[in-house]
């Protein structure tokens, strides 16, 4: 079955969390309309770029593209960017029950509040069972303008977006406007801002779908008084374990089970913080309204208490207990063909502020991998690939490196097709003493499994050893942790280019990512529509 979209895509001004600015929208909103479908259905996307003076392109997150990697939607990787004033169709399998979403992929426009939610249904039963179905998408907010954000980003002396203003729970957050001195920028009792409510009945089972594509937050959330069923991750069922605080990484899902089995004669907080930065942000609040309550009136309590911000035990300690459903697991192979080791910095290269891996900071080509691969366009990108690996003997992860000898690159990975590949992430100290940062890295075009986690420097010799190799998690989307590791596994089984990245916006746009290719051989041919930039034009439309 085709399920067909049409979206357009525009700017306009819109007070999300009561402060006005220019925003992104689909169809007049954010976030944009939920997909809904059936696994095997095919989703039609026809996208019009009606930004006016901006490109566009949007990836369809944790939907692994089997056939058709040009639709991914990461500009530069798999195809040109979408022009102002054209419409652009996306048309791909869903081929995977599960919770993902979608948000822009060109620049930081993501930052601006292009984002939504596919809610893909299974033709089999499900491990587990629930009344109603809903979701909520949990995101940062900034009052700067998102050029503004990235010029200051991309300019020597560099200047951070620094924490954002608020936090919004599906869509909506509540600044305080008494620290707005322009008149009619912000009002608290503009509709558009109004919590949101999620009214539940006594007695029955809900599935909170919850999905996070904040900008730069790593976030909790909480049901006030409530227990939540972990069951599902990134579209893998999960062998449920209950929390009274979920911790959400950009880019991650999780399915909950949450019973409205507490007092029903008044409503509850919903809440979420951020966590592994120290916060300035407040509180983001929604309300679980159990009806027949009046949607709008306040729980009679104070919002549940965040949890400390640098408390990294109780986030590892979430992170170790995902494992895939003892019904559902698909188990790795027992080992790998090679063994990719990044190292994560941050570092200042020419004077510019950046991320690298391996001491390379990536930047897009102007020509997309996907096309010049496969049209052996051979000058498109630089051809010698990045390092798998770094001095592991002799760098200090804890202390700041002036990585002196970083350089920018668009290099990549080629993966031999069919080959299983291990990937460790490797944190280490920022460039600022004593500081390391929680990054979430998301693979384009796979699942991967989830093998470890630990603190301090990868042992190459004892660490793989603990590898959880009976019933590890499948993800797209994990997070490295400070100061530590994370060990993946996957298969280069699906022909293409595809980006692996960390999910906060600001870095990745600061080069923080790599790109794998496999397949090229295997990939069909390219429709006309993904080309027109950097040396693809003489392929467009013919
Ligand atoms: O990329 C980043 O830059 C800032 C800070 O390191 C600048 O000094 C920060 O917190 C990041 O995550």
């Amino acid at each position: 079955r085709v399920r067909h979209y049409r979206w357009k895509v525009k700017w306009e001004y819109k007070s999300p969390d009561c402060y006005k600015k220019l925003i992104i929208t689909v169809n007049g909103r954010t976030p944009g309309p939920t997909i809904v479908a059936e696994e095997g259905d095919t989703i039609l996307v026809e996208l019009e770029d009606n930004l006016l003076t901006e490109n566009l392109a949007i990836h369809w997150h944790g939907i692994r593209q089997i056939g058709t990697p040009w639709f991914d939607g990461a500009e530069g990787v798999t195809q040109c960017p979408i022009l102002p004033g054209e419409t652009f169709k996306y048309r791909f399998v869903v081929d995977r029950a599960g919770t993902y979403v979608y948000h822009a992929h060109y620049g930081m426009q993501r930052v601006a509040g292009l984002y939504g939610l596919i809610r893909v249904s299974p033709r089999h039963p499900e491990p587990f069972s629930y009344d109603h179905d809903r979701s909520i998408i949990l995101n940062d907010w900034y009052h700067k303008s998102t050029s503004e954000q990235a010029i200051g980003l991309s300019s020597i002396p560099f200047v951070w977006v620094g924490e954002p203003q608020s936090l919004l729970i599906q869509g909506k957050g509540m600044f305080d406007c008494s620290k707005v001195t322009e008149l009619g920028v912000c009002n608290t009792s503009n509709p558009e801002c109004s919590p949101h409510v999620q009214t539940v009945v006594p007695g029955q089972t809900y599935r909170l779908r919850i999905a996070s594509l904040t900008s730069l937050s790593a976030l909790s959330f909480q049901i006030e008084g409530h227990d939540m069923t972990v069951v599902e991750a990134d579209g893998n069922y999960v062998e449920p374990f209950v929390v009274q605080n979920l911790f959400i990484y950009s880019g991650e899902t999780y399915s909950v089970l949450v019973k409205a089995d507490q007092d029903p004669s008044r409503n509850y907080w919903i809440s979420t913080n951020v966590v592994t930065r120290n916060r300035t942000t407040p509180t983001g609040l929604a309300i679980f309204n159990y009806y027949p309550n009046h949607p709008r009136r306040s729980p009679p309590t104070s919002p549940p208490p965040a949890p400390a911000w640098d408390d990294v035990e109780s986030r590892l300690k979430q992170s170790f207990a995902i494992k895939a459903h003892q019904g559902h697991i698909i188990k790795p192979p027992p080992t790998s063909d090679r063994v990719i080791v990044f190292l994560n910095t941050q570092n200042t290269i020419n004077g510019y502020r950046l991320w690298s891996v391996n001491n390379v900071s990536f930047n897009l080509p102007l020509t997309p991998y996907l096309i010049a691969l496969k049209k052996n366009i051979t000058d498109a990108f630089d051809q010698s690939p990045p390092p798998d690996g770094y001095d592991f003997l002799n760098y200090d992860i804890y202390s700041v490196a002036n990585n002196s000898n970083a350089k920018s690159s668009n290099g990549i990975y080629s993966l031999q097709f069919n080959t299983t590949v291990d990937i460790i992430l490797q944190n280490a100290n920022t460039m600022n003493k004593n500081n390391s940062e929680t990054h979430p890295w998301h693979l384009h075009g796979h699942n991967f499994w989830v093998l470890g986690y630990g603190k301090g420097k990868f042992d190459m010799y004892n660490d793989p050893r603990k590898y959880n190799l009976v019933n590890p998690i499948m993800k797209n989307t994990v997070a490295m942790h400070p100061y530590g590791w994370t060990a993946l596994r996957f298969r280069a089984d699906n022909p293409g280019a595809w980006a692996f990245h960390c999910h906060i916006e600001y870095h990745f746009y600061m080069g923080m990512g790599v790109v794998f290719e496999e397949g090229i051989e295997r990939v069909g041919n390219l429709p006309s529509s993904i080309m027109g930039c950097g040396q693809t034009n003489t392929f467009h439309r013919h």
